[in-house]
């Protein structure tokens, strides 16, 4: 396994680029550690798969170098990286039997056949399909074609990455979550890096120890799950982040107050001058609360979704949710309160440093 750099990478599929917005990456410096655990995540379009296919020399990079330890492999071809790929769609030899599925990628390079055969056994047996590994793929369900195109990505010890882009998303739901923890628990074990693709959140967080977030070309923040909760370096992260999203509201800043319309809410340290800039305040609904004190809102909505409830409210105009204890009541002339630790700011969509 490498380390993988991104060396001033960018890259755009026009012949003569000209705006940042003709660039589908805009520029990327950054190392991914050796042996890591990653997730690209972000909407459609954002450039993950754009991402995906440089590491994997499937796209050479209009811009900059790709660096595998010290080696630069920007030249070099998909075989001569020696990475392993899956994809969306299962891709299996159906005339082949699933254990021979597994075991070609090996022949190929001439593993002995002992060794052959204890790997493919071994990795039949981490995927569940150890029970008729001797049918052909042919008939076999679209899940367990799957589970084949993951196998034979996991089969070899000597890859330098294993990418995955979007690799459940032909997998029944109740078996995804199966599958993604038995490839979290394969990281442990052998500490292969591995660079997964999704749109999904659930799927990013559960797998990753560091999510990288996309948005439009760029990566607005790289962190592990908490990170990303906690503190969100660019509004598209609390928004996309989190379930609801952070509630984000234009506000004027003096010093220590922001101000939302008429009312004034305390920031945990003194802005910067930020003239010109829009800039927004970011509290998630898990530092919002209904109170009898604090800022006038008008409830629209309770949404009672188990251990609490969510509570959907207007604040000077602009929507905002709360979260709300299950059998919490409600005050009939309720106010909202922010928690000075779940308070950001944010310049232009980046979070600004209140030195708090
Ligand atoms: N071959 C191509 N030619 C021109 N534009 C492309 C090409 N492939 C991708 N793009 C554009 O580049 C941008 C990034 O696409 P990319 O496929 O990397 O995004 P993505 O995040 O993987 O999206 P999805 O989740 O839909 O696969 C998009 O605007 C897309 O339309």
């Amino acid at each position: 396994m490498a380390e993988i750099t991104f060396d001033g990478i960018r890259h755009s599929y026009y012949p003569d680029p000209q705006k940042p917005e003709d660039f589908a990456l805009r520029e990327i410096n950054h190392t991914f550690e050796d042996g890591g655990a990653y997730a690209l995540l972000g909407p459609s379009g954002c450039g993950k798969t754009t991402l995906l296919n440089i590491i994997s020399g499937l796209l050479h990079p209009s811009h900059g170098r790709l660096l595998f330890g010290s080696t630069d492999v920007t030249d070099l071809s998909t075989q001569e990286r020696n990475i392993a790929q899956v994809f969306q769609f299962p891709v299996v030899y159906d005339t082949m039997s699933v254990y021979d599925n597994l075991a070609f990628p090996l022949r190929n390079r001439n593993v002995p056949k002992d060794a052959v055969d204890a790997k493919v056994k071994e990795t039949l047996e981490m995927i569940g399909l150890s029970e008729g590994a001797h049918r052909k793929a042919q008939g076999l369900t679209a899940d367990q074609k799957q589970k084949i195109s993951l196998g034979r990505g996991l089969v070899r010890s000597d890859v330098n990455a294993i990418l995955f882009d979007e690799p459940l998303t032909v997998i029944d739901p109740h078996m995804k979550w199966e599958l993604r923890s038995q490839l979290k628990k394969l990281h442990r074990r052998f500490g292969y890096t591995m660079i997964y693709v999704t749109h999904d959140q659930t799927e990013a967080l559960t797998f990753a120890d560091q999510v990288v977030v996309m948005y439009e070309g760029q990566v607005v923040q790289i962190g592990t799950p908490a990170e990303l909760f906690e503190r969100p370096m660019h509004t598209f992260v609390g928004y996309f982040i989190g379930s609801p999203g952070m509630n984000l509201l234009p506000v004027r800043t003096e010093g220590r107050t922001a101000r939302i319309g008429d009312q004034s809410v305390e920031l945990p340290g003194a802005a910067p001058d930020l003239q010109g800039c829009r800039i927004d305040l970011g509290v998630r609904p898990e530092f919002t609360r209904i109170s009898t004190t604090g800022l006038p809102v008008q409830i629209r909505k309770v949404e009672d979704v188990g251990r609490y409830k969510i509570v959907r409210a207007v604040l000077e105009g602009q929507e905002i949710a709360a979260l709300a204890g299950e059998d919490e009541a409600l005050p009939a002339d309720p106010h909202v309160q922010f928690d000075p630790a779940g308070i950001n700011l944010y310049a232009d969509s980046w979070r600004v440093d209140l030195g708090a």
